[in-house]
């Protein structure tokens, strides 16, 4: 059984065409997914049904294998943790610590508990220096790292992030890759999300799905999505820079092996160009 499911997921929103249409997505533990495509393709609305927030038109949405329903909702977002992709909609408390509490004392744990998850989740995401400011004056990138740290604090099992690194500054973005990248292994949690840079895709996924108008166009490990450059391209994508330039240098002739991450293509280089000036 996977921790999360979708199946044949439809909605619609209020007179509108469907916005989903048949998806059916898995996410197993640990995993880490990324889910692409072009604006309007769906990718929030999907996101949105993943911890009940909107419900299936048709299909089901599936959380260790049982139904979302208003009776298992409150564990449902104790199990599933969405942080949007615009933090001024998850900010409203009159300081950052505060802000990070809501969501652990809404679960209704206890004060030292909640206290205690607050401590870590600031650690975490280095907001020691900010708790006492009010959240609605930091900068997006700042607030971005608090509604991360809120969401962490209910300690899900799944976090899902609307795409992670708008707003964020060059540092920030790397920063951002670092930290979630040692959240499978560190707290066995899987994380899903979402983005319009695909060079982000391979340093944070395994996994891809590719949605177009509504629906999953495609879905892989990394290698297999980003080798069809005719798929990305149908769907209003497009291949990430360092693959177009690895792939024309193969084309004249340069020996060169498959590398995704920044360090295989580094790699991947280094091996093509040994032993030479
Ligand atoms: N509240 C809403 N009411 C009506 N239609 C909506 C609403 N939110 C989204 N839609 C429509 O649903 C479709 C899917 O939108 P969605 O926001 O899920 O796409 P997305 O892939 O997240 O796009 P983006 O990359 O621009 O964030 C679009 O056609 C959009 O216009």
């Amino acid at each position: 059984m996977h921790i999360l499911e979708t199946r044949n997921l439809t909605y619609a929103y209020p007179n509108r065409p469907p916005a989903l249409n048949g998806v059916n997505f898995i996410a197993g533990r640990k995993a880490r997914i990324a889910v692409i495509g072009a604006n309007g393709a769906g990718k929030s609305t999907l996101f949105k049904h993943l911890n009940g927030i909107l419900k299936p038109t048709s299909g089901e949405v599936l959380v260790h294998g049982e139904p979302i329903t208003k009776a298992n909702l409150r564990e449902v977002r104790k199990m599933i943790g969405i942080v949007f992709q615009n933090p001024d909609d998850q900010v409203f408390s009159p300081t950052v610590e505060q802000d990070i509490a809501f969501g652990p004392a809404n679960l209704g744990l206890d004060e030292e508990t909640v206290h205690h998850r607050v401590e870590s989740a600031m650690r975490l995401l280095a907001l020691d220096d900010l708790r006492t400011r009010p959240p609605h004056h930091l900068s997006g990138g700042e607030k971005k790292r608090v509604t991360i740290a809120g969401i962490l604090a209910m300690e899900p099992q799944v976090l899902v992030l609307d795409e992670p690194t708008a707003g964020l500054d060059p540092q920030g973005v790397a920063d951002l890759i670092r930290f979630v990248n040692t959240l499978p292994e560190r707290f066995g949690m899987t994380v899903v999300f979402s983005t319009h840079h695909l060079d982000l895709v391979p340093e944070l996924a395994d996994y891809v799905y590719v949605m177009d108008r509504g629906a999953v166009a495609a879905q892989g490990p990394v290698p297999a999505i980003f080798s069809q450059p005719d798929l990305l391209a149908r769907t209003r994508l497009d291949i990430p820079v360092l693959q177009r330039l690895m792939r024309s240098l193969r084309e004249a002739g340069v020996p060169l092996g498959e590398g995704y991450t920044y360090e295989e293509v580094e790699a991947a280089f280094r091996e093509a160009y040994r032993g030479r000036p």
